[in-house]
């Protein structure tokens, strides 16, 4: 069964100017061990299109006009928020991009992990590695094991005694770590992840980047990566969406859209790419401007 398939998606915002419609007939549809990248411009929608995904958008400013977002079969659309509450965050996973404001300063991050692996152990004990009915006190050793195991996984090292550190006792590069631990803990079918590399210098981005990247081979899961950058896109993705004025332009795996692209707007985006050969004031920028939503 596909994993997630969204089928002409429309959303409208409301602000204090009145409600715009963003989102445009989107479609996608990603598969199991498929990494997407969405690329586009500042404002084009593609984060709203990933908080769509797990109905992140509150009701009193965002409303679906038509379309469905089924994930493994299921409109995520017509879920109560009930029914939501056990997939957010379990079934799918997001990592935002700044790790400053997704985890808390005041506790440390052994107790954030170790919430999170409870509250899914508590909908599902295998998370836990438990069978149903284990007491208290195994949830809470399980949950701290599976904490220890995850920044591990993620390479933090010394996982046992980083446990007991707060935030800001790690790197900005760490931090995303101990972010994508968080949402790896609940062995996500899917992940989203929007700009989780942007604030991070080259190198941390890579590490990262081949950390997703192995997830995605050890775990057979699905990832829809959010980004302005069109070669991290090249590094690790499977498939690319293009997206301009809350449209998809364009889909396709990676190699087929970087290499030849069927839109216009594509190739101008290729194109505004600096490479090792552009000199100096010969970067080009896309041209015109990023016309108003609000329209
Ligand atoms: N809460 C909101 N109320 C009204 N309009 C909004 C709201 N959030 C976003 N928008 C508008 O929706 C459009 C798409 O926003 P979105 O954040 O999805 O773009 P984006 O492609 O992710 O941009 P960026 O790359 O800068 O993150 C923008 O024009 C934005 O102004």
């Amino acid at each position: 069964m596909t994993l997630l398939k969204i089928e002409n998606l429309n959303l409208s915002m409301r602000s204090f100017e009145g409600e715009t419609q963003i989102l445009h007939g989107i479609d996608l549809k990603i598969e199991r061990g498929e990494i997407w990248g969405m690329v586009g411009e500042t404002g084009s929608g593609k984060s709203l299109t990933g908080l769509s995904i797990s109905r992140l958008i509150p009701s009193a400013t965002g409303r679906y006009l038509a379309g469905s977002i089924a994930f493994e079969g299921r409109d995520m659309l017509k879920a109560s928020e009930r029914e939501m509450r056990p997939l957010r965050g379990r079934k799918i996973g997001m990592i935002f991009q700044d790790p400053t404001t997704n985890l808390n300063p005041v506790f440390r991050i052994g107790t954030q992990l170790v919430d999170v692996a409870l509250h899914a152990g508590a909908g599902d004990p295998s998370v836990l590695g438990l069978e149903p009915g284990a007491s208290r006190a195994q949830r809470k050793k399980a949950a701290l094991k599976v904490a220890i195991d995850m920044l591990d996984k993620v390479g933090i090292p010394d996982p046992e005694k980083r446990i007991h550190d707060y935030p800001h006792q790690f790197s900005g590069g760490m931090r995303q770590r101990v972010l994508i631990a968080m949402a790896m803990i609940g062995k996500p079918d899917l992940l989203i992840a929007d700009e989780p590399t942007t604030a991070l210098d080259v190198s941390v981005q890579a590490q990262i980047l081949k950390l997703i990247h192995d997830l995605v081979e050890e775990r057979n899961i699905g990832v829809l990566l959010i980004t302005h950058n069109l070669g991290v896109v090249a590094q690790i993705c499977t498939h690319v969406a293009v997206m301009y004025r809350g449209r998809i332009l364009e889909t396709g795996p990676v190699m087929q859209v970087l290499k030849k692209p069927s839109h216009v707007y594509t190739q101008a985006l290729l194109d505004s790419i600096p490479t090792a050969q552009t000199k100096r004031g010969e970067l080009r920028g896309l041209g015109g401007i990023m016309p108003e939503l609000q329209s």
